[in-house]
């Protein structure tokens, strides 16, 4: 089959919000090449490896490359995506050079071209995220290791949004709590939450590309009887109550759910928020604090914002 590529030169901030468009209309995998990435101090004492080539790197910015198959719909499709990326300036994203190119790719470049970048992580405290297809070798007995293959689903684990919920799990998870992940994409943080202790995780995403990845996911890390995977809009028609909510979605999706978030969490329960960017850090805490949440951390890891809110 054949493939065209769609190159996006933009910025950091925009990474997620377009990853989003372009899985929205159709994209099967987006590799990110961000030159931050190559200057980027990172510690090796874990094992880590890294191993990246300066020539797949933008000297400014950030690549955002996705795949397409090429068919009768595809120039539509990409006025589509060009017209959704030009919205996000009404939400004050910043898109950079904002240059699309799109070209041509056969499958096989496409199949190896985003596994190049993505290595095993260790992103918190216990827990290291390896892409299936590595051979990782745990450093100590207690560390956690969620094999992960992301496929056409959001999340490789190692997105800033990611990793500031799967800190915000670590420390709030208690063994045997009940645990929501709304937007589960490839399951990362339904994973983590099973791994750190959680008895039960209900885990949503409204894509059922993400419903198939994340199930597969679930199994890969043997904790598919623990977390049950299901095609739903955010916490609609859901009635369970649990300890702990998570969702790593925009602020503007959060704000569509934050009253459910609150009616649904037992008392004291928590309300983790990820995927925040800075200027709307404070129209979320507000609509936090407006639902009955107090606000029980802030964290931030480059420009995104995690939020901890307690019931
Ligand atoms: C930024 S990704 C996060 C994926 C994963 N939780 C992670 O942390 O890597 C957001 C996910 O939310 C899903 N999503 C977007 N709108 C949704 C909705 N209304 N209901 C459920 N899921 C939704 C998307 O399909 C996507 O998989």
């Amino acid at each position: 089959m054949k493939w065209s590529e769609l190159c996006i030169h933009t910025t950091n901030e925009a990474i997620e919000p377009i990853s989003n468009i372009l899985h929205e209309a159709g994209a099967s995998g987006v590799v990110i090449e961000d030159s931050e990435e190559l200057d980027k101090d990172r510690s090796t004492d874990l094992g880590e490896m890294y191993e990246l080539n300066p020539e797949d790197f933008p000297e400014e910015g950030v690549l955002l490359k996705a795949y397409l198959p090429v068919n009768s719909f595809l120039g539509e499709t990409v006025d589509q995506i060009k017209q959704a990326i030009n919205n996000l300036l009404l939400y004050d994203i910043d898109l950079g050079l904002n240059h699309i190119t799109v070209s041509e790719v056969n499958e096989e470049e496409w199949a190896t071209a985003w596994k190049k970048y993505y290595k095993p992580v260790k992103i918190s405290e216990k827990i290291t995220i390896t892409p299936t297809w590595e051979d990782y070798t745990p450093v100590s007995s207690d560390e956690l290791i969620i094999e992960l293959d992301p496929g056409m689903a959001f999340g490789t684990g190692t997105h800033p949004t990611t990793v500031l919920s799967i800190q915000a799990l670590e420390q709030y998870i208690q063994k045997g709590q009940t645990a929501i992940d709304v937007g589960t994409g490839s399951g990362v943080l339904s994973i983590a939450a099973a791994l750190l202790g959680a008895e039960r995780v209900y885990a949503y995403d409204l894509d059922d590309t993400a419903v198939k990845v994340s199930k597969i996911n679930t199994k890969v890390n043997k904790v598919d009887d623990q977390i049950q995977v299901k095609q739903n809009n955010l916490l609609n028609n859901v009635d369970h109550e649990p300890d702990i909510i998570v969702a790593n979605i925009l602020a503007e999706i959060i704000m569509r759910f934050e009253k459910d978030a609150y009616r649904l969490l037992k008392p004291g329960g928590i309300f983790i928020t990820s995927g925040i960017i800075q200027a709307k850090k404070g129209q979320v805490k507000q609509a936090l604090v407006d639902a009955g949440f107090t606000i029980v951390e802030v964290n931030q890891m480059e420009d995104w914002i995690c939020i901890i809110a307690k019931k």
